[in-house]
């Protein structure tokens, strides 16, 4: 099966933002960022929405653009960490291409969020946020290929995306 768009998925800090928009450069793909449409859409961050309007806000807008891009073709999606576990978007995600996880341990999670924290969901108090993770975990492990970027630098992780699509892209020839 040629695949149409590449999907990325998985935990806060994991990645999804910096691969994506790598991968779509090498690809000549066009990104999308969730996070960054919503922020567009609204004016304002991702945390700021969560502050002004809650969470439930935030989801119903994330449903809302994630449904938007159900004709695009040749893109890289980075999701928001919390897109996948909405079964629509889900839906929606595993229709329009192929889905990737990056998974990451806890350790290396909190390391790359770093001192400037500006996650709402991100408590950065290690046992809440590994709870979070151990949470969410099996629903990122239901996608295609799942890649531990726990000892790759991002492009590692993109080069390890493009061996493994190898000539799978849409609108490529077979030979
Ligand atoms: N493989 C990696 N190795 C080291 N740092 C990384 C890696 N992937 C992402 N980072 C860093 O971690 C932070 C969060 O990355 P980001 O792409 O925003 O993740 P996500 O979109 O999954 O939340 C950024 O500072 C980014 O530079
Ligand atoms: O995991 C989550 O529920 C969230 C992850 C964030 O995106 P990143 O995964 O890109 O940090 C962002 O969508 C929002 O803060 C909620
Ligand atoms: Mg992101």
């Amino acid at each position: 099966m040629k695949i149409l768009n590449i999907v990325l998925i998985g935990f806060m800090s994991t990645g999804k933002t910096s691969v994506g928009k790598r991968l779509a450069q090498q690809l000549n793909w066009d990104f999308v960022d969730t996070d960054l449409e919503i922020e567009k859409i609204n004016g304002m961050s991702v945390s700021e929405i969560f502050r002004k309007h809650g969470e439930t806000y935030f989801r119903s807008e994330e449903e809302a653009l994630i449904k938007s891009l159900l004709e695009r073709k040749h893109c890289v999606i980075a999701t928001g960490g919390g897109a996948v576990l909405n079964p629509e978007n889900w839906k929606v995600l595993t229709q329009m291409g192929y889905v990737i996880a990056l998974y990451a341990p806890i350790d290396t999670i909190l390391e790359r969020v770093g001192k400037s924290n500006d996650r709402p969901l991100f408590k950065s108090k290690r046992d809440e946020d590994e709870r979070l993770l151990i949470a969410r975990q099996p629903i990122y492990n239901k996608a295609e290929l799942i890649i531990n970027t726990t000892e790759m630098d991002v492009d590692q992780v993109v080069e390890e995306i493009i061996c493994n699509i190898g000539g799978r892209i849409e609108g490529e020839s077979a030979d």
